[in-house]
C-alpha cells in the first residue's frame, strides 16, 4: 500500500502535472532548494542516528548499573600500580591469576589459597545485591588484609577487561563470577543471561585478544546433569536436559568456551561444582538459610521429591573445591594463540568436583540441629517445579586421575566448621545468646 508521503512525492498519473518551463534563476533556485532539502534530510538522518546511539549507550550503562550495586571507578597510575603489585607472584614460576567473583564464596577462598602459596592474584567483583553485599565486602576486607586487590567492576565492562590484560600478562583466569542459585532464575531470568552468558563472552573476548593469552579455569555446575538418571554422574553423560535456566546458562557456557578453544586456541577447564558449602558461604543456599532460620526460631521449608522420596545432594566442602581449583590451574596447559590468532590446538577439559557421597536434606537438617542445639520447625512440602533436581551424585574418577583430586571432608565435619564460623561471624556467644543478628 502506498503511503500519503509517497503519493505526494510521486504522482500516480504523469499527465496530471503541468510541466512548466522554468526560468534559469528559478531553475537554480530549485536546484539549490533540492540540494538544501537533501542536506536537510541527511542532517535529520544523522541526528536520528546519533540520538539512537546515545540512547543505546545510556541503556547499556543503565543496565550495567542495575546489575551492579555500585558504579565502578577505575584507572589512573595509582590504580595500575596496585594491580601490578597484587598480580606479581612472590615465588619462582608462580602464577599470575585474575580471579573473577573474588568477593564471592569460592572466589575468596581460592584467592587466599593462591596468595598463600605465593601466586599473584587480582580480583574482580561487581558486588551485586543478589545476597547481602556486606558479606561480600567483609570478604573483600579479608582479601585486602592479605594485600589482594579486588576491582569493583562488572564483567561486561570490556574496556576495563582489555585495560587489565594490557597492564598484566595474566598466566591464568579463574572465572567464578556468575549469577548463582537454581531457583532464583524464575524471578530474575535476565540476570543469568547478563552474567553467565554476556559476561562470559565479554571475558573470553578479552582473553582471546590478550598477548599472552591466559589459560581459563571456570565454574560450571553439577546442575548441567539436569534430569539425568544415570548415577553417579560422569562427565561423558548427557547434559542436554537442563531443569532450570541457571543450568541452561552453565551448559551454554560449556559450549561457548568450546568455541573459544576451537577458534582462538584458549586453554579451557570447566569445573562442575557439586553444592559447595562451608565458612564464608552463600546465604541463599539451604544449609546457610536453614541455620539462620533455626537460630531465629523460624520454620524452614524442606522440599521432598515424588513418592515422598527425600531430596539428596553431593554436598562438597569448600577446602576440597579449592584444592580442585588450584590443581586445575596447575595442570591447565597453555593457550596456544596470541592477540586473537590461534597457533595450534589447546586443551579443553571438563571435571566433576563433588564429594561422591550424597546426603539427604533431612539429614543435613538433623546435623545442623545437633550443632546449633536447637530443634528446627520443619515444614515439609512437595518439591515445586522451579528448577530443582531430585538428587546429585558425582563420579570423580577423571578429576582423581588427572588432577589428583581427593575430597577429604564429610558433611558432619564440614558443617561443624561452618556452624563455628557462622556463630562467630554473626556474633553469637558460646552459650548461645546472640549479640548481633543478621
Ligand atoms: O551443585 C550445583 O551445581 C549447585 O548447587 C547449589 O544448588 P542446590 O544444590 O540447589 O543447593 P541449595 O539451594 O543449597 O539446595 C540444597 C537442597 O536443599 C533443598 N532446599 C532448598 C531450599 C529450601 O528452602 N528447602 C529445601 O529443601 C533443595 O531442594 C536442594 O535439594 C547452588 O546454589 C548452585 O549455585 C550450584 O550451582
Amino acid at each position: 500500500m502506498r503511503t500519503l508521503m509517497e503519493d505526494e512525492l510521486f504522482p500516480s498519473t504523469p499527465g496530471k502535472v503541468k510541466i512548466e518551463r522554468a526560468h534559469p534563476i528559478n531553475r537554480q533556485f530549485h536546484r539549490c532548494f533540492a540540494s538544501t532539502s537533501t542536506m536537510f534530510l541527511w542532517a535529520l538522518f544523522l541526528i536520528a542516528l546519533t540520538a539512537s546511539y546515545l540512547s543505546f549507550q545510556s541503556f547499556v550503562s543503565t543496565s550495567s548499573r542495575l546489575f551492579s550495586s555500585s558504579s565502578s571507578s577505575w584507572g589512573g597510575l595509582h590504580w595500575e600500580r596496585q594491580i601490578r603489585s597484587s598480580a606479581s607472584p612472590r615465588r619462582a614460576s608462580g602464577l599470575s591469576v585474575l580471579v573473577t567473583g573474588a568477593a564471592g564464596f569460592v572466589g575468596t577462598h581460592c584467592s587466599l589459597a593462591l596468595h598463600k602459596r605465593g601466586d599473584g592474584v587480582v580480583g574482580l567483583d561487581n558486588f551485586n545485591s543478589y545476597y547481602d553485599p556486606s558479606l561480600k565486602k567483609a570478604r573483600r576486607s579479608l582479601l585486602s588484609s592479605h594485600s589482594i586487590f579486588v576491582i569493583d567492576a562488572d564483567l561486561n565492562d570490556s574496556h576495563l577487561l582489555s585495560k587489565l590484560f594490557d597492564i598484566v600478562p595474566f598466566s591464568h583466569v579463574l572465572h567464578l563470577a556468575a549469577q548463582a542459585g537454581v531457583r532464583y532464575a524464575i524471578e530474575n531470568p535476565s540476570s543469568y543471561v547478563h552474567s553467565n552468558i554476556a559476561g562470559l563472552v565479554s571475558l573470553l573476548e578479552a582473553a582471546k585478544s590478550a598477548d599472552p593469552q591466559p589459560a581459563i579455569v571456570w565454574a560450571s555446575s553439577s546442575s548441567v546433569y539436569g534430569l539425568n538418571e544415570k548415577v553417579p554422574f560422569s562427565e561423558s553423560d548427557r547434559t542436554d536436559a537442563p531443569a532450570s535456566l541457571y543450568a541452561a546458562t552453565k551448559k551454554a557456557g560449556e559450549e561457548i568456551t568450546h568455541t573459544y578453544n576451537h577458534i582462538y586456541g584458549l586453554s579451557i577447564t570447566g569445573l562442575r561444582f557439586f553444592t559447595v558449602y562451608g565458612p564464608w558461604g552463600r546465604p541463599d543456599m539451604a544449609y546457610f538459610s536453614f541455620t539462620k532460620a533455626i537460630l531465629a526460631g523460624k520454620p524452614i521449608t524442606i522440599y521432598r521429591g515424588r513418592d515422598r522420596v527425600d531430596l539428596a545432594r553431593d554436598f562438597t566442602y569448600i577446602d576440597d573445591i579449592v584444592r580442585g581449583c588450584l590443581a586445575s590451574l596447575d595442570t591447565a596447559g597453555k593457550s596456544s594463540g596470541s592477540g586473537g590468532k590461534k597457533r595450534g590446538p589447546a586443551p579443553y577439559r571438563i571435571f566433576n568436583l563433588g564429594n561422591t557421597s550424597p546426603v539427604t536434606v533431612p539429614t543435613l537438617v538433623s546435623i545442623l540441629e545437633r550443632y546449633l542445639k536447637v530443634k528446627a520447625k520443619k515444614n515439609v512440602v512437595e518439591m515445586p517445579g522451579n528448577g530443582d533436581v531430585p538428587f546429585t551424585h558425582a563420579n570423580i574418577t577423571r578429576a582423581m586421575t588427572e588432577l589428583g583430586y581427593k575430597p577429604t571432608t564429610n558433611l558432619e565435619v564440614g558443617l561443624k566448621k561452618f556452624v563455628k564460623w557462622y556463630l562467630s561471624y554473626y556474633g553469637y556467644s558460646p552459650r548461645g545468646s546472640k549479640t548481633n543478628l543478621l
